[in-house]
């Protein structure tokens, strides 16, 4: 699915918080243009009605026969929602679900067995194009239809494609909540500099940056994070004190994680139960 292909037959968004707006504007930024956009939202945004003054639709009557519908509204408000995007399924519109732990099943039980469906698992990081997305397609989604699916993701950053739909609770739980996690790494390294008697900006700056080139450095790099890790840990220095503390098996980082990754990705199959 082309920049093009948007621009020419349109994109709905049914809900459109703060993935979805992330998304939006990863694509605008690709070239995507507002007036082919239309949005469904009871609540939008001071940026979507800024929109509106380039074309970009709230709300509308109709909205005919998009080339996607992006399904953004938290899982538990779906149901609700569908009815609103009509008859869409009877055209050739690719349903794109972003909602967690919400199985395809759902969709076909709603959408009807003819639809096409991707379900998908993005991430916030989009906003800037640094987003990595999972996806899976129904019966209906053919190669073709993966193919255009991944060309459009892949305008907010990186993808992959799941064998099994059931991969998906474990990708949401790693990637999909994962910029929480390390957002929450930034805000706890800078209040343990600031308490170490950094001043708080200062201390925010030096936790992002390093989080932010860190991130880039593993991305770049030929080496491992193991190999990464190892080049910054002098033997009896600094990091060796610290890496003592978060690599303790028994109540560092990897226990730590592990909790934290596996309620997440229970959360997911109850959500999907
Ligand atoms: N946030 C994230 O990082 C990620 C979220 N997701 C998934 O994306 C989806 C949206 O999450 P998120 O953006 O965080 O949630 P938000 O609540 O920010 O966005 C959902 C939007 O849908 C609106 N909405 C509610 N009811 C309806 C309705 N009946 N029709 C149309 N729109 C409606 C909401 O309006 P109002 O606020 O007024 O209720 C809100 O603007 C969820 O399914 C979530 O699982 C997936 C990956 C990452
Ligand atoms: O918290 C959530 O349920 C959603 C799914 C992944 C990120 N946010």
């Amino acid at each position: 699915m082309s920049v093009d292909d948007i621009n020419a037959r349109g994109l709905v968004l049914l809900g459109c918080g703060k993935m979805g707006s992330a998304m939006l504007e990863g694509w605008l930024a690709k070239g995507v243009r507002p007036d082919a956009v239309s949005v469904i939202d009871p609540y939008p945004s001071r940026r979507l009605e800024e929109l509106t003054t380039q074309g970009l639709r709230l709300n509308p009557d109709s909205v005919g026969d998009p080339a996607v519908c992006v399904l953004a509204v938290k899982p538990q408000m779906m149901e609700d929602a569908l009815p609103q995007i009509g008859d869409m399924a009877a055209g050739g519109t690719m349903f794109l679900s972003i909602a967690a732990g919400t199985p395809i099943s759902f969709f076909e039980r709603m959408l009807g067995t003819k639809a096409v469906i991707v379900r998908a698992m993005p991430n916030t990081p989009a906003a800037v194009g640094r987003g990595i997305t999972a996806l899976v397609g129904n019966a209906n989604a053919d190669a073709t239809v993966l193919d255009l699916a991944d060309e459009l993701l892949r305008a907010i950053g990186q993808t992959v494609r799941l064998e099994d739909e059931t991969q998906m609770d474990a990708v949401t739980a790693v990637s999909g909540s994962g910029p929480a996690y390390v957002f929450h790494l930034i805000e706890t390294l800078a209040a343990a500099g600031e308490a170490e008697g950094l001043p708080p900006e200062m201390a925010m700056a030096l936790a992002k940056a390093t989080v932010g080139g860190a991130g880039e450095l593993a991305e770049q790099a030929t080496e491992s994070p193991d190999e990464l890790r190892i080049n910054v840990t002098s033997k009896g220095g600094t990091t060796a004190a610290a890496l003592q503390v978060l690599m303790n098996e028994a109540d560092g980082f990897p226990p730590l994680l592990r909790r934290a990754v596996k309620a997440a990705a229970d959360r997911s199959r109850e959500l999907g139960a």
